[in-house]
């Protein structure tokens, strides 16, 4: 028989608002399922795609899981074949990290297969190589908190150092879901592409501020620290109910909210499980009251990433 491995990668919440392409987490149970199986034919086939309404391209120069193998395996050497099926958990265009999950999950699979060549940081190397073809830009702050879990700092990207943060306990996620898509490339397209000196300085205190948030579990601190003048002011304008959503959360004890990743998904983080089932409920109602439909989603932050199942 031949040998197959199958492995999870969970949804991300890119930026964290003030971490534009720097700071991601990973979200527990939502997420996508790739096999990868060996073969006696070389190369890389996308063999079966489920859960996608049909939308997702077979062809391994577009699909983000066989761009992730391709890349591992030009610096691995193998010259085998991989068939690959991909159980889509993740809407597209969502926010939510869904060509991320694909392209982790994968990876995990193919280098199980090969023995597991490479770590999870190493991997987050050929992962971007998948954003790059799924959005023209290979931002790592979904892939690499898919991979290795929890909160995820990309210090840098030439070359890529990763850097795995605290998570405080207690802290919850609320992830809520317009029926609504943005591709990322759209909503980058929108960026400004010049930052003014007072927009750095405000920007660099918040990162610095969230991150020692962390690192020091103060709720007040993460809650000071969640702003974002790089993308949120233009991408805001995406997503009705953005500002009406701040506002309600803001009444309930929330810490804060921002756009997931490039949106159309809003993250509200929470200091307790009892508050973030209260921004599901508030979110729902501010959403009806403008005719749009949600998903809401409650998580706390997943430290473990993706795995072989
Ligand atoms: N395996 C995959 N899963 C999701 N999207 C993929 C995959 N392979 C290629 N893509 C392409 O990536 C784009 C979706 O990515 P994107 O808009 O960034 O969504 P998200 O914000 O949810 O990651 C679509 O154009 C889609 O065709
Ligand atoms: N940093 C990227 C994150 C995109 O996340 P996605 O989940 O929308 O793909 C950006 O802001 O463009």
């Amino acid at each position: 028989m031949k040998k197959s491995i199958r492995a999870f990668a969970p949804a991300t919440v890119a930026n964290v608002s003030c971490g534009f392409d720097i700071l991601g987490f990973a979200i527990d149970e939502l997420g996508d399922q790739v096999e990868v199986t060996l073969s006696d034919e070389p190369g890389l086939r996308v063999v079966l795609i489920e859960g996608d309404g049909g939308r997702l391209p077979y062809e391994a120069e577009k699909n983000t899981c066989t761009v992730a193998i391709q890349a591992m395996l030009d610096q691995h050497g193998f010259d085998g074949g991989m068939e690959i099926s991909l159980y889509k958990g993740l809407p597209l265009g969502s926010g939510m990290g869904s060509s991320a999950a694909s392209a982790a999950a994968a990876l995990i699979a193919a280098n199980a297969l090969l023995g597991e060549p490479y770590d999870k940081k190493e991997l987050v190397n050929f992962a971007v190589e998948a954003e790059r073809i799924a959005c023209g830009a290979a931002h790592a702050d979904n892939v690499a908190p898919s991979l290795l879990g929890g909160f995820v700092l990309i210090r840098d990207y030439h070359p890529l150092d990763v850097i795995k943060l605290p998570v405080p306990k207690g802290l919850f996620c609320t992830l809520l879901h317009p029926h609504l898509e943005l591709n990322t490339s759209d909503s980058r397209s929108v960026l400004k592409k010049q930052l003014s000196l007072k927009d750095a300085t405000i920007q660099s205190g918040n990162i610095a501020g969230l991150i020692s948030g962390l690192y020091q579990s103060d709720f007040n601190l993460i809650s000071r620290s969640l702003k974002d003048v790089i993308a949120e002011p233009t991408r805001a304008l995406l997503i009705p109910g953005f500002y009406e959503l701040r506002l309600a959360i803001q009444r309930i004890g929330a810490l804060g909210s921002g756009i997931s990743g490039s949106g159309p998904t809003i993250f509200v983080l929470s200091p307790s499980r009892k508050v973030a089932e209260e921004v599901a409920t508030v979110g729902q109602e501010v959403f009806a009251q403008i005719g749009l439909e949600v998903d809401a989603f409650i998580s706390e932050v997943n430290d473990k990433g993706a795995y072989v199942i």
